[in-house]
Order: C-alpha cells, then sequence, then structure tokens
C-alpha cells in the first residue's frame, strides 16, 4: 500500500472516532436499556459483537442495562421437549408446564451465556431474572385479537419495577443482564409470569428514566408497508405510531407497543435497529445518522427532521 493510501486510511479512521465525540459528550452518564432479540442472536459472532458494544458503551461511561429475550430458543426447547406452544397477538400462550422451560431457557440459558460473554473482557455483568429483588412485578394479561380477547395462560404485564435494584447494580459499575421472568403480584407465592421481553424493557427505561432504549431485532427496523423492504421508517412520532400499530403483525406488536409506552413514559427516544448487522448498537449511539428506526415524543420529529437537512 502507498504512503498516501495508509495516510488515507488512518484519516478516515480518525474521522470515525473524531464523529463519536458530541455524542459521547452528550452520553456521559446516560442511562440505555438495550433490548437483546432471540431472532438477532444468530451467531456466537454476533452475539460476540453485541456483547463487546455493550462493554463499549460502559468504558465510554453510559450506564447500559441489558434486558433479553429467547424466543426462538425457547420454541425450540419446547418442541425437543414435545410440549406445544402458538403465538397470540404476538405473545406466547404458557401453560404451567411451558413457563419452566421459558424460565429455565431464558434466565438458565440465554442470560447466562450473555452474561458469559460480556464478562470475558472483565467481571461487569451481573445475570437476573425479574424475580431477583422483585425487579420486575407483573400481573396476568390477555390479548386482543380481532377483537376477541384471548387468555394467555401464565403470561404478565409488568405493572412494577424495583428501580433501586437496578440503580445499585448500574451504582458499583455492573451492568444488569435482565430476563424478562416475573414473580405474579396476584398469584400464590413463588408463582412467576412470561413477559414479553420488549414490554420488559419497556417498562424498565421508563422506570429508570432512560436517555435511550435500543431495540435489536432481526429486520432493520420498522416498515410502513410490511414486508415491502423499501418502506423502511426513519423516524416516526408516538402519535403516527399508535395509529399504524393495527397494521402490524406478529412480534412487531409487543415491540411497537414498548417503543410507545417508553416514550410516553418519559424515555427521550426509542429505536428499532438491526441485530444482524454487527456492531448496530455502536452505530445507533455514536454516529449523526443513527440507523433503523427511531420513535420520538411527537414534538420531537420535525426538529430532528430539520436538523438533518
Ligand atoms: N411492519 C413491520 N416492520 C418490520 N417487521 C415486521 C413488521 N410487521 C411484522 N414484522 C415482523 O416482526 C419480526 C420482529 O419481531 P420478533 O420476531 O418478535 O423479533 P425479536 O425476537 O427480535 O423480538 C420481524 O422479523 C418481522 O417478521
Ligand atoms: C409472553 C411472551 O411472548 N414472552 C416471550 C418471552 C421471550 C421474548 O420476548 O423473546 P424475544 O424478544 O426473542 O421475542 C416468549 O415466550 O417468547
Amino acid at each position: 500500500m502507498s504512503i498516501s493510501a495508509r495516510l488515507e486510511m488512518a484519516q478516515s479512521k480518525a474521522a470515525v472516532l473524531v464523529e463519536a465525540l458530541p455524542w459521547l459528550e452528550q452520553f456521559q452518564g446516560a442511562t440505555v436499556v438495550v433490548k437483546y432479540g432471540g431472532n438477532a442472536m444468530q451467531s456466537d459472532e454476533l452475539k460476540q459483537a453485541f456483547a463487546d458494544d455493550i462493554l463499549f458503551l460502559r468504558y465510554a461511561g453510559l450506564r447500559p442495562i441489558v434486558v433479553h429475550g429467547g424466543g426462538p430458543q425457547i420454541s425450540r426447547m419446547l418442541e425437543k421437549l414435545g410440549i406445544e406452544s402458538e403465538f397470540r397477538g404476538g405473545l406466547r400462550v404458557t401453560t404451567a408446564e411451558a413457563m419452566d422451560v421459558v424460565r429455565m431457557v431464558l434466565t438458565g440459558q440465554v442470560g447466562r451465556e450473555l452474561v458469559g460473554r460480556i464478562n470475558s473482557r472483565g467481571a461487569h455483568a451481573v445475570g437476573l431474572s425479574g424475580e431477583d429483588a422483585a425487579l420486575l412485578q407483573a400481573r396476568r394479561t390477555t390479548a386482543e385479537v380481532d377483537g376477541d380477547v384471548v387468555d394467555l395462560g401464565l403470561v404478565g404485564e409488568v405493572v412494577g419495577v424495583n428501580r433501586q435494584a437496578v440503580d445499585d447494580l448500574l451504582d458499583a459499575g455492573r451492568i444488569p443482564v435482565i430476563s424478562s421472568i416475573a414473580p405474579d403480584i396476584d398469584g400464590p407465592a413463588g408463582q412467576v409470569l412470561n413477559v414479553n421481553a420488549d414490554a420488559a424493557a419497556a417498562a424498565v427505561a421508563a422506570e429508570l428514566g432512560a436517555e435511550k432504549l435500543v431495540v435489536l431485532t432481526d429486520v432493520e427496523g420498522l416498515y410502513a408497508n410490511w414486508p415491502d423492504t423499501d418502506s423502511l421508517i426513519s423516524v416516526i412520532g408516538v402519535t403516527d405510531l399508535e395509529g399504524m400499530l393495527p397494521t402490524l403483525a406478529s412480534g412487531m406488536i409487543p415491540k411497537m407497543q414498548a417503543a410507545l409506552k417508553a416514550v410516553r413514559g418519559g424515555v427521550k427516544q426509542a429505536h428499532i435497529v438491526d441485530g444482524r448487522l454487527a456492531h448496530s448498537i455502536l452505530l445507533e449511539v455514536f454516529t449523526s445518522e443513527g440507523i433503523g428506526t427511531m420513535v420520538l415524543p411527537d414534538d420531537d420529529v420535525e426538529p430532528y427532521e430539520r436538523k438533518l437537512q
């Protein structure tokens, strides 16, 4: 390689670092909740890139919290065990038998692996289920499908978050890695509920007054006309998003309900980004263009679009 080509390459690397400067400044000390969806955990390389990004956030002075899912991993285990499961309105109908498997896979497998990967470079991550220190508290919920109310069994919606338990870990410099199982506040002692991980992440983000909720999934973001991949929405206000909810399918329903709930609950921005793209979190947080779909309070949409022009 010629000297001038080497210099050019070095300059462009430096430009990437310099571009991050205003974001590093803006997000010092900011709490960021990252939801890692099971569909985005597609390879060991991607999972390690995710873990490295979370560490990067931590070393850059942010306070990252991971809330993870693992829907496909649960489905595979249920199938292996010959236990039937179906989704209604984007939520898994969960019997007592299935609940044991959900808990085992989310907390015992997926969470453990993420903690191990983040801790491959230091002792930062602490894995928790929503049961620990009653981090999440839930109440049984139903789904509405085509106007009918559907019983989902042991599925919960979050009605409370123990903020102090999360803050204690963050203040100690730890990275909480949370699985979306929650005690049933109306049920018998020890009864737990299966909570959609997007909803759990939104509840944690709202309770902690997070700067951002970043949701990693297996599509580029929200498409206006799914499955037309030319229709990616880069910015949307909460009112427009609410209007779109009835047009959404499958997993996008709880995901966009969660984004809506987070922003209405005071989180400044919610992002849906492509977890199949290695280091998508860094691109979202530390570059000017951002990636995927950003959900904002209505009043912030126009100023944001003006700034981009
Ligand atoms: N309008 C839409 N835009 C993007 N994806 C959509 C849309 N409607 C439905 N989907 C589906 O939602 C899926 C993401 O949700 P889900 O499978 O629950 O992911 P995760 O495991 O990451 O939570 C996408 O893979 C896609 O199949
Ligand atoms: C009630 C409900 O549907 N719970 C989810 C919890 C896991 C999850 O949300 O995982 P993803 O983020 O990978 O979709 C489930 O059982 O699949």
